[in-house]
C-alpha cells in the first residue's frame, strides 16, 4: 500500500500541493483529476521521486520513501510523449531496460507481455512507423518488462482518438488486473477518470476535493466545486452530442 500524510510542496514560496493524505491500496487504478495548474503533475512527480517533497511523509508497505531516490523507489512512469528512442524498432524499445537488468523479466514474460498488449505484429517497425496508440502500447510494455512496484502513466489517453482510447483503456485495466499492479494516472478529463478507475482523486488549488469511487463523485459530490467543475462537464458533453441529435431530427 502507498500512503501520502500531510504532504506539502511549494515552488518559489508559492504553495502548490496542501497537506495531501490519501491511501492507494494494492493493485488499485487511481485517477487524479483537476483542472490545469491544480498540481496534478507535481503530485505525479513526488510519488515518482523526481521532485522533492518539503514536508509529510511518502510511505510504502510501511517504509519511509520520503527521501529515498527516484531509482531506489521501483515506481516507474510513462511519460505524456512516451519519450521511445527513435533510433529503435519496437522490440528493442519494449526490451531496453532489461539489457542491465536481464533477471527482470523472462523471455516467456516479455511475449506474454507483448501478446496482452497486441504487439505481436509490430515489433520490428521504427517508432515513426508506428500510430501514436501503438507507441502508447510499446511505452507501456517497456516500462511493465521493468516490473514496477507501481506504474505511474501521465495523461496516457489524450493523444489518442475514441476508439483507440476505449481499446487502451481496457489493456491498461487488464493489466492493473492481471498483475494486481497499482496504477496512478493523471487526467484532466472526467470521464477518462470516471470510467478507469477503482477511486479518483480530485484535487483543486492545490487540496483535496474529494477521493472516492466513480459513483460516489458522481452520486455524492463532496462540493460545490465537483459539481460545478467536474459534473457540469459531463453534462455539457451529454447536451451537446444530444442537441446535435436534436436540430438533425427538426433539420
Ligand atoms: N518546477 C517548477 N517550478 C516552479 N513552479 C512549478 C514547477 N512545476 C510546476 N510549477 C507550478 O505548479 C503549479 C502546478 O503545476 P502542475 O504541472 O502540477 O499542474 P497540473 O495540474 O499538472 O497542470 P496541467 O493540467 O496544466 O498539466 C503550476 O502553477 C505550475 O506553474
Amino acid at each position: 500500500m502507498l500512503e501520502l500524510k500531510n504532504i506539502k510542496k511549494a515552488f518559489d514560496g508559492t504553495t502548490i500541493l496542501n497537506d495531501i493524505t490519501l491511501d492507494v491500496q494494492d493493485g488499485e487504478i487511481i485517477s487524479i483529476l483537476g483542472p490545469s495548474g491544480s498540481g496534478k503533475t507535481t503530485l505525479l512527480n513526488l510519488i515518482l521521486g523526481i521532485t522533492d517533497i518539503d514536508s509529510g511523509k511518502l510511505l510504502y508497505d510501511g517504509q519511509d520513501l520520503t527521501r529515498v531516490p527516484m531509482e531506489k523507489r521501483g515506481f516507474n512512469i510513462v511519460f505524456q510523449d512516451y519519450a521511445l528512442f527513435p533510433n529503435l524498432n519496437a522490440y528493442d524499445n519494449i526490451t531496453y531496460g532489461l539489457k542491465n537488468n536481464p533477471g527482470i523479466s523472462s523471455k516467456e514474460e516479455v511475449a506474454e507481455l507483448i501478446e496482452l498488449l497486441g504487439l505481436e505484429e509490430h515489433l520490428e517497425k521504427r517508432i515513426e512507423q508506428l500510430s501514436g496508440g501503438q507507441k502508447q502500447r510499446v511505452a507501456l510494455a517497456r516500462t511493465m518488462v521493468m516490473k514496477p512496484k507501481i506504474l505511474l502513466l501521465d495523461e496516457p489517453l489524450s493523444a489518442l482518438d475514441g476508439v483507440i482510447k476505449e481499446s487502451i483503456k481496457d489493456r491498461i485495466k487488464t493489466i492493473a488486473r492481471e498483475y494486481n499492479l497499482t496504477t496512478i494516472i493523471v487526467t484532466h478529463d472526467p470521464e477518462e477518470a470516471l470510467t478507469l478507475s477503482d477511486r479518483v482523486l480530485i484535487i483543486n488549488e492545490g487540496k483535496i476535493s474529494q477521493y472516492g469511487r466513480p459513483e460516489e463523485i458522481i452520486n455524492e459530490p463532496n462540493n460545490s466545486f465537483i459539481r460545478e467543475f467536474i459534473l457540469n462537464q459531463l453534462e455539457i458533453k451529454r447536451n451537446n452530442i444530444f442537441s446535435l441529435f436534436r436540430c438533425e431530427a427538426t433539420a
